[in-house]
């Protein structure tokens, strides 16, 4: 099969590598299209991009010209119908809608449209339902553009855990403390001086962010809007100096008895994509899907960002530490990637679920 071209906006930032690393052999996808500030187009991308990442920089993208972030500054008919985005929230807002209504399907990473009554905000392990949203928004009958959007870093990890607990027990209430790495700030991001030997117990919206996603993602998809999870969820977020993974210590409250063993076999269990990850019609399953979302360590002292943070690819969430909370139920500490698993991989992980449901072949336009 063809792969599907795709382009990325925002793609010299610390998640436009990550989209490039993931996607630069993908067996569905071929980016044919980058794009950055105004700083950045019209140099080639080897020239505009710090790359920070373990892995070489193709030569294919470092030769490639970037190009303006607006839909009108590529020539007719070369722009891909599917855009990732990984832009600040206030750019995201103006950007992501041109492209929508530019005819482009914008698998979001940023948190402008995550709220917004019919976009879909979407962990495919945890509400892959929630796509059929897109249908509801006004593009689609105008362009065939939409939005679908991935959660915030911390709350993806978190969610992925909890998605099994809720459909066990019922989550009652939550408290989660989050350790959250550097690379969760961007490039540069936090100064050296404020980071090194420290802890920054304050990061702009992300408690808010973090109670606010977990209720949609968890809630129930009914007709045109998600009814939110009516779970109590209060958050506390630090800035750790850690260069990649995210770590949450969770306490929490549910509305069935729930023993140790029980618990461990919810997590266990949850194989939520298994028929899609090994469905062989198409020769593959979905290439970013882990086998297992989330992985309970049977260790004393882990989950820990260096030893953990790549399970499955970087795609998985690791649990661990399960044991009895005083004031709560049950406490545990849950780790994952935060610039795969909790932004670029997720989104990819979107796109593949998009294709596998027919939504990018090719977007276009449907009937009112
Ligand atoms: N890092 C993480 O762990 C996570 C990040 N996110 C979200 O993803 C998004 C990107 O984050 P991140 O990659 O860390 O950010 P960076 O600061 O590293 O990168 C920002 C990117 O946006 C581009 N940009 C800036 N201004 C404009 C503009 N006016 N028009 C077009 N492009 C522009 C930059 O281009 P240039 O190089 O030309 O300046 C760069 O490519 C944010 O919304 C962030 O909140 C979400 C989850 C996790
Ligand atoms: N704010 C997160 C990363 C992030 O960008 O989140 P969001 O996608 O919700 O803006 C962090 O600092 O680790």
């Amino acid at each position: 099969m063809e792969r599907r071209k795709v382009g990325i906006l925002g793609a010299t930032g610390m998640v436009g590598q990550r989209f490039i690393q993931l996607m630069h052999n993908h067996p569905w996808f071929e980016i044919a299209w980058l794009a950055a500030s105004d700083r950045s187009a019209g140099k080639t991308y080897g020239e505009a991009c710090k790359w920070k990442l373990d892995t070489e920089l193709p030569a294919r993208i470092a030769g490639m010209t970037v190009m303006p972030n607006v839909p009108e500054g590529t020539p007719e008919g070369e722009l891909p119908k599917i855009i990732f985005a990984a832009l600040d929230s206030d750019i995201a807002k103006e950007l992501e809608p041109k492209f929508a209504a530019a005819g482009c399907a914008v698998i979001s990473n940023s948190s402008a449209f995550r709220m917004t009554t019919d976009v879909p905000l979407v962990v495919p392990e945890v509400n892959a339902d929630h796509l059929a949203m897109i249908e509801k928004q006004s593009w689609r009958h105008e362009s065939g553009g939409y939005i679908v959007t991935n959660p915030n870093c911390s709350a993806i990890g978190l969610v992925l855990a909890l998605k099994p607990l809720e459909q066990k027990f019922g989550i009652e209430s939550l408290f989660v403390s989050t350790m959250q790495a550097i690379s969760g700030a961007g490039y540069p991001g936090v100064p050296s001086l404020d980071i090194l030997g420290n802890v920054v117990p304050f990061i702009k919206n992300e408690e808010e962010k973090l109670q606010e996603e977990v209720g949609k993602l968890l809630g129930t998809l009914a007709g045109d809007h998600v009814e939110m999870l009516p779970a109590k969820v209060s958050a506390h977020c630090n800035r750790v100096a850690v260069e990649d993974g995210h770590t949450e210590c969770v306490s929490i409250k549910f509305k069935q008895p729930a023993t140790y063993e029980q618990i461990l076999a919810a997590w266990a269990e949850f194989k939520p994509l298994s028929d899609l990850v090994h469905l062989q019609a198409w020769g593959h399953g979905l290439p970013t899907a882990p086998d297992e979302p989330v992985v309970y360590i049977d260790a004393i002292d882990r989950p820990q960002p260096r030893l953990d943070r790549m399970r499955g690819k970087g795609m998985a969430a690791t649990v661990g530490r399960l044991r009895e909370c005083p004031l709560l139920d049950w406490k545990f500490v849950v780790l994952s990637h935060n610039t795969i698993r909790g932004a670029a991989g997720a989104a990819v992980l979107n796109a593949e679920v998009l294709a596998m449901m027919g939504k990018l072949d090719p977007v276009k336009k449907v009937a009112r």
